[in-house]
């Protein structure tokens, strides 16, 4: 206990920002293989005649539903509800059957080990509840002190690294981590566990994968990678993570009940051969996710069918990728190797060492590039805020990462929201402008990004901090007169009685109609001159909506850094308000920093979080009210997004709040709700920049669903088009 304080005091978790995916994957790929060979040696306790193959057969019937359960949960089969139901609830469900299907017909002569318990709320040895310490002697005590010692790395690491994965980047969370405070309370269970003289709890739930995997709300959608073999198919893609605690305290409670006469005779119903099946479940279950057999898996799958997506393609050396896996498999070997000898408690010292082995030794072999690919930090930015942040990166690199218009390949984010550039950034939108026929002057201006002026440099590199909060460069436009007709006349007033604020429906997009490469890669389109005359948009408007898939893929500015004179920009009062239309409210406190920080420097106003009211997570609440932004809950919002948003309810609200104007910017799925017939009548006018690129299919489209009848879904006046720029910008009404 004393140990795990200290470490809780000194802020050793900070070292976990050393911990990448290399060694975790390593401990999952171990663990894994702990799973199976427990499920194994249950197996082998079972005797050689009957019980033993039937044992056999249950567990292998665990196995195989328990297996398929998942795969009916991800696939798109059933009606979703059936399908969660089936993903959360089959593998106990297969537990409670085949615990009675061994009694059925000839099976019930057979006689199965069952799982041994004792008596209720006793210890399993016949001693009182406490451990009389005061009887131990003061040199017993000293010996213990090398054990000790040695429990609490195991401990540190076991409990930390159990945490990082369960917090890994695949899974989109809101809530912010606390290392330091739960190593402090695992402290405490230790030291009340060492005075009942219990095992002492540590490592599974709530810091178990599978855990924070069972919270997820999944949603299938169709695949991005759809092309060619691809097409038609669907992926299951994680929405939101319910984070609560109710779970950890069931399972707490369920631990104290099974110390109950009632339930220790239930589980002492269940045959081994079930426990056995339940090791493997879990065993290829986490084999399955793991990285070094994700990595195997792109070695053997055929080249032509693997995704021009998949980041490990873009690695040179392929035989970097079989060194990496090579080494990786050695460390699980040993680590494996040391838990069958006698020295079996010093394993996560090897685990441990693995960590300045990467950061010191990997880096020698392996080039920069191939690193950023194959290993990557475990847990997103927004995780690590509170051990400094993960290795390498800073913590303003919790903004997200931008890619420019490219060659053939698409540049994307690797591993969701884990800060890591695989490919491309706005350097490579030079090659964009080669394409367009610019000259290297012109490519040059291109490559600085849409939204961080000043940004370059390459991934290779790292990248300078933003220069959002000290230095945001002006942007300077002129000649706008002809959009003059489609803008507000006056942005914070509106004499005319309308219901609603002037809406202005304003995005950049490529020639096959996309306004980005994908989902959560922001992409740029606008050149220089288009960009500016955005930021004069922003700046004659009151309000600019994007919706939160923007949010999240961009961490936009949204302020306006349009400047009159080419030197100042203008001033607060034509600082136009953000909304964030995020109806699900799946927002976190760390999906936009750059939000917060303008509205905290006066250089942009105070952001407005608009939701549906049904899941308002509180510390985004917290967060926007203390920088002085809004929290508007607004309207109806169906689960299934079939009706979209209730958009006369948000821009009614905004009236009510002084709204007078907005644009809005994006993305995709806002506006291609916005577009539907319903929802035309809200918009004033459009004005759309169409850069002279292709980016080619599978990225974000901004075509509205089709209603039957119409051959133009939306039929335009008043159309005018002005060339600025290598891009082009039109303008127009609704009809
Ligand atoms: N080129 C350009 O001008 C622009 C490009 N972009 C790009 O667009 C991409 C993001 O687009 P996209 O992923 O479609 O995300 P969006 O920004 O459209 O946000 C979608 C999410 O916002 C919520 N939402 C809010 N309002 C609505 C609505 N009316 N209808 C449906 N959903 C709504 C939904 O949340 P829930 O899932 O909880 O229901 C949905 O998941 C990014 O890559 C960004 O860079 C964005 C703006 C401009
Ligand atoms: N007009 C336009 N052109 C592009 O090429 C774009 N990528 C966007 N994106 C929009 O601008 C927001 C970023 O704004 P900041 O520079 O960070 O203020 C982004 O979130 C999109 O809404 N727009």
């Amino acid at each position: 206990m004393i140990m795990h304080w200290i470490l809780a005091i000194t802020n050793a978790c900070n070292a976990l920002k050393y911990v990448t995916r290399f060694s975790c994957d390593i401990f999952g790929f171990y663990v894994a293989f702990i799973y199976l060979q427990k499920g194994i040696q249950v197996l082998t306790r079972q005797g050689s005649e009957a019980p033993f193959y039937l044992s056999i057969v249950v567990a292998l019937l665990v196995l195989v539903i328990g297996y398929l359960c998942g795969v009916i949960g991800t696939s798109p089969l059933f009606q979703h509800y059936i399908r969660v139901f089936i993903k959360d609830y089959g593998t106990p469900l297969t537990v409670i059957f085949l615990t009675g299907f061994v009694h059925i017909g000839k099976m019930r002569e057979v006689s199965l080990s069952t799982l041994p318990t004792s008596k209720a709320f006793f210890p399993t040895l016949d001693r009182g509840w406490f451990i009389h310490f005061w009887d131990i002697r003061v040199g017993d005590v000293f010996i213990a002190i090398p054990f000790a010692i040695l429990l609490t790395i195991l401990f540190y690491f076991d409990h930390n690294v159990s945490s990082l994965i369960a917090q890994g980047t695949e899974f989109p969370l809101r809530k912010p981590a606390g290392f330091h405070w739960d190593i402090f309370l695992l402290g405490i269970t230790t030291g009340v566990a060492g005075l009942l003289g219990i095992p002492f709890p540590n490592g599974l739930i709530p810091q178990a994968p599978f855990h924070t995997d069972s919270l997820c709300v999944t949603k299938v959608v169709a695949d991005p990678n759809e092309e060619g073999a691809n097409k038609g198919h669907v992926v299951t893609k994680v929405d939101h993570v319910v984070e609560q605690r109710v779970s950890n305290l069931a399972q707490g409670l369920l631990t104290l009940g099974t110390m109950s006469g009632p339930l220790l005779i239930v589980l002492h119903l269940i045959p081994q051969g079930v426990l056995a099946g339940l090791f493997f479940v879990m065993g290829v279950q986490a084999l399955e996710g793991n990285g070094i057999t994700l990595k195997i898996l792109f070695l053997c799958k055929d080249r032509s069918l693997t995704p021009k997506s998949e980041p490990l393609k873009r690695i040179q050396r392929r035989l970097a990728i079989w060194v990496f896996i090579a080494i990786q498999l050695v460390g699980f070997g040993a680590t494996f190797a040391i838990t069958q000898t006698i020295a079996a408690v010093g394993f996560p010292i090897i685990i441990l060492l693995l960590i300045p082995f990467r950061t010191f030794a990997l880096p020698k072999w392996f080039t920069d590039e191939e690193l950023r690919l194959l290993d990557a930090p475990t847990a997103s930015p927004f995780t690590m805020i509170s051990v400094g942040g993960n290795f390498g990166e800073s913590l303003d690199d919790l903004d997200s990462p931008v890619v420019g218009r490219s060659g053939d390949e698409t540049a994307v984010q690797s591993g969701g929201s884990d800060g890591m550039l695989v490919g491309d950034t706005a350097e490579e939108s030079d090659e964009g402008a080669a394409e367009r026929g610019e000259g290297p002057g012109a490519g040059m201006k291109r490559r600085e990004s849409w939204r961080a002026e000043g940004r370059s440099g390459s991934t290779m590199e790292p990248e300078p901090p933003p220069t959002y909060i000290s230095s945001p460069t002006p942007l300077h436009f002129l000649d706008c007169a002809i959009l003059e007709p489609y803008l507000p006349q006056n942005r914070d007033s509106n004499e005319s009685g309308a219901v609603y604020p002037h809406v202005t429906l304003t995005y950049a997009q490529s020639l096959d109609g996309q306004i980005s490469l994908q989902p959560g890669a922001q992409t740029v389109l606008s050149g220089p001159e288009t960009k500016a005359m955005t930021h004069y948009l922003r700046s004659r408007h009151a309000g600019i909506i994007v919706g939160a898939g923007t949010a999240k893929a961009d961490n936009p500015g949204l302020n306006t850094r349009y400047s009159e004179d080419g030197i100042n920009v203008v001033g607060f009062e034509r600082q136009p308000r953000p909304f964030i239309l995020d109806p699900s409210g799946s927002m976190g406190v760390g999906h936009t920093p750059k939000l917060f920080a303008l509205a905290e420097s006066g250089q942009g106003k105070p952001p407005c979080w608009i939701v549906t009211g049904s899941r308002v997570n509180e510390h985004m609440e917290n967060r926007v009210r203390g920088v002085g932004g809004k929290v508007f809950e607004v309207g109806e919002y169906d689960i299934y997004r079939e009706q979209g948003m209730d958009w006369g309810a948000v821009l009614r609200q905004m009236k009510t709040d002084g709204v007078e104007s907005v644009m809005i910017e994006g993305g995709g799925q806002v506006i291609k709700d916005l577009l539907r017939r319903k929802n035309q009548m809200y918009i004033s006018s459009v004005i759309v920049t169409i850069a002279p690129t292709y980016l080619g299919a599978g990225g974000v489209a901004v075509a509205p669903k089709r209603s039957a009848w119409t051959e133009n879904e939306v039929s335009l006046r008043g159309i005018k088009w002005m060339p600025l720029g290598q891009d082009v910008v039109m303008a127009a009404f609704i009809i």
